[in-house]
């Protein structure tokens, strides 16, 4: 056996070596010694590109989102052989992301990784961090999904969330484990900031004093998680140490630390491929060529696309409603025959997000605050740089309340609230969105060019209730605020019911916080596994079958870790066909270029014969290979 072994400076995923270079080679803060580190690891990648596609995989997971990064976590750490598929680029610096503004210039931070930067992730929308138009609405598509871009509130949901819309084997009781497996990876903070003082505190004191008069009351959200009655607190984040945190930075560590496990951005699953009930393989677009990866005899297949995407997929694989499939089939997009279409016509139905409504409030008391891109204020940069702290540790989010009204028909309708630093002087906003309890619901269906395209989200309930039951906690908040001498700017205080139900509905906004569209127990069984399917399950957030009371991204986290303990439960009982998946079927090689932890030292193992155990790896590299590889990176570097 031969080692090799490199200290490596940067984690580097298989992704398209020619970007890769083109950043290395551009960005001028990057040391030469680096550089080739870097080089090598992106020759290392290519040398597994030539693997992913023609080794059979127990399990293939498509989606890096916060839902797809812990189901393949937990896939791999039993040692399946586990190929995750990313459509998107990298985020995160430990994801291989270089672009961030020059003060950030010698550090081990992307424009991602830094709370403060969230609202410029936006400014423009064709950046390659985002969907783009390939949905008719907002989020991120790279590794780490929405996670990546989101503002990283994270909070966990009342019981009665689980309780009252989850099927059997779903509710509160059952999520025990998974919310403590969760939280022991990502625990969550109220106060971001690496010194554990509290920034940019004006807009907090405001709110919370008026608050307070109105009889709501302070509560730590994620240990008193019940209390969604008059409650407010500190907004909780997922971050730590003052930098972004989440599942990049805790679950796809752990996967990548594995030999079994694969990660491949820049890479779109077009559709599954079935023979009857069984996915035997998946059509992947790469590198503008199309390739074939398959699963062997036992694998499974993930589908973690999303909200939007999750139902697209299911369509494009022949499974959904048969006017969709009907016009995929028209067009030549499935090749399935009809005998084998799987029609289902709840793909896609009851999508959900919550509408949003943003006020304007006025208060001589709020201090603004404006986050620059290039330009900080310089001590605020200095205090980042040099100890993750200030305002740089925060995204602008401050404060949040949660509360519910009974509807005309008895139902409980939740409603959310945050409250923003302000960016100009003297005003602050919050925003009001619906929560648990709305009936408004909406559906994926295909466009033109058989894109996700989601409409009538939106305060869609025939009965117009959902809009009035806002309405009315929105009336009963502007007077507890004029109460104490506040204003709202961009709504009368004395408004009726019926002006503020107007008022809303037409100025609703997307929060992007989708769900619903594939729900537990009507597109996927109580194991997540799609109706009429032997081995194709979704996991994300179009599982959850209704509106929560809170940001949707823990519950989604937790679905994911209950999912993986039902999926594998599943797969060790005879529910799921045996085959010779881990029992000789001998393994190629495979380098373990994606499983470098930071700073690590990282081993090449030349091996021979190739190893067959799943669960030890595959770690196989020739010595012409090593060769060749240190030839191209000294070519590089120093023709
Ligand atoms: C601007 C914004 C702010 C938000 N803020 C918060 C917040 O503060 N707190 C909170 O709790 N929630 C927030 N959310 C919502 C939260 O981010 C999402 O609910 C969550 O990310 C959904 O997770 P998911 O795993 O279901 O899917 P996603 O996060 O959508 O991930 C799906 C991934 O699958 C990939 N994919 C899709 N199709 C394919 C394909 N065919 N092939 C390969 N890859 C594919 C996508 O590129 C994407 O990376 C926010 C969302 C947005 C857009």
């Amino acid at each position: 056996m031969v080692s090799v072994k490199f200290t490596v400076h940067d984690r580097c995923y298989i992704r398209e070596v020619s970007d890769l270079l083109k950043q290395l080679l551009e960005s001028g803060d990057t040391e030469s010694s680096m550089k080739m580190q870097s080089i090598i690891t992106v020759f290392l990648a290519s040398v597994v590109l030539a693997d992913w596609t023609t080794r059979q995989w127990d399990a293939i997971v498509v989606g890096s989102g916060p839902a797809g990064i812990i189901v393949a976590d937990r896939l791999s750490e039993v040692g399946l052989s586990t190929l995750m598929l990313e459509s998107g680029g990298p985020s995160y610096w430990i994801a291989g992301r270089l672009e961030r503004p020059s003060w950030l210039t010698n550090t081990n931070l992307s424009r991602v990784d830094v709370p403060g930067l969230y609202s410029s992730i936006f400014s423009s929308s064709s950046s390659p961090l985002l969907c783009g138009n390939r949905y008719n609405a907002f989020g991120g598509c790279t590794i780490g999904g929405g996670s990546a871009i989101n503002a990283g509130l994270y909070f966990r949901p009342p019981d009665s969330d689980f309780d009252v819309t989850f099927p059997e084997g779903w509710h509160a009781d059952s999520f025990s484990s998974a919310f403590h497996k969760l939280q022991t990876r990502i625990l969550g903070t109220s106060i971001p900031s690496a010194d554990g003082k509290v920034y940019l505190n004006s807009t907090y004191n405001v709110t919370s004093e008026f608050l307070h008069k109105a009889g709501y009351v302070k509560y730590q959200l994620n240990s008193e998680y019940n209390n969604k009655k008059k409650a407010y607190g500190r907004t909780i984040f997922d971050y730590e140490g003052g930098q972004r945190g989440g599942p990049v930075k805790t679950y796809l560590q752990s996967a990548l630390s594995r030999s079994n496990f694969a990660l491949v951005s820049g890479a779109t699953v077009v559709n599954a491929t079935r023979v009857g009930p069984k996915i035997s393989s998946i059509v992947v677009s790469y590198n503008s060529t199309t390739r074939t990866i398959v699963l062997n005899d036992r694998g499974l297949l993930v589908f973690s696309g999303g909200a939007l995407f999750s139902p697209q997929l299911l369509m494009a694989s022949a499974i959904g409603p048969e006017t969709q499939l009907g016009n995929l089939a028209g067009a030549g997009k499935i090749s399935a025959d009809r005998m084998d279409w799987i029609i289902n016509e709840a793909v896609g139905e009851n999508l959900y997000d919550n509408p949003d409504t943003l006020l304007v409030f006025e208060s001589d008391a709020v201090q603004p605050y404006t986050y620059s891109y290039e330009q900080p204020i310089v001590s605020d940069e200095k205090l980042y740089l040099s100890k993750r702290s200030g305002p740089y540790a925060y995204p602008g989010e401050t404060m949040v309340l949660f509360d519910s009204v009974v509807s005309s028909d008895n139902r409980t309708v939740a409603v959310h609230l945050s409250s923003a630093i302000g960016v100009v002087k003297g005003q602050f906003e919050i925003r009001v969105y619906g929560t648990s309890g709305l009936r408004s619901r909406g559906k994926v269906t295909l466009d033109s060019l058989f894109r996700p395209f989601q409409a009538g989200t939106l305060y869609s309930d025939p009965a117009g209730l959902d809009a009035t039951d806002v309405a009315g906690y929105i009336q009963k908040l502007l007077a507890a605020a004029s109460g104490s001498g506040i204003n709202c700017l961009n709504l009368d205080s004395t408004s009726t019911i019926t002006q503020i139900t107007e008022w809303i509905t037409s100025n609703a906004g997307q929060t992007n916080h989708w769900g619903g569209s594939c729900s537990l127990g009507t597109v996927v069984d109580t194991n997540t596994r799609v109706i009429g399917t032997d081995n194709l399950f979704v996991v994300d957030g179009s599982v959850v079958p209704g509106l929560l009371s809170v940001n949707p991204q823990m519950a989604i986290m937790a679905v994911a870790e209950l999912a993986s303990e039902k999926i594998l439960q599943l797969r060790g009982s005879s529910s799921m066909a045996v085959s010779a998946m881990s029992t000789g079927v001998q393994t190629r090689s495979i380098i373990a270029a994606t499983a470098t932890p930071l700073g690590e030292t990282f081993t090449l193992n030349a091996t021979s014969p190739l190893t067959n155990s799943h669960s030890k790896g595959y770690s196989s590299l020739s010595m012409s290979t090593v060769f060749c590889i240190f030839s191209l990176a000294f070519w590089v570097l120093f023709a």
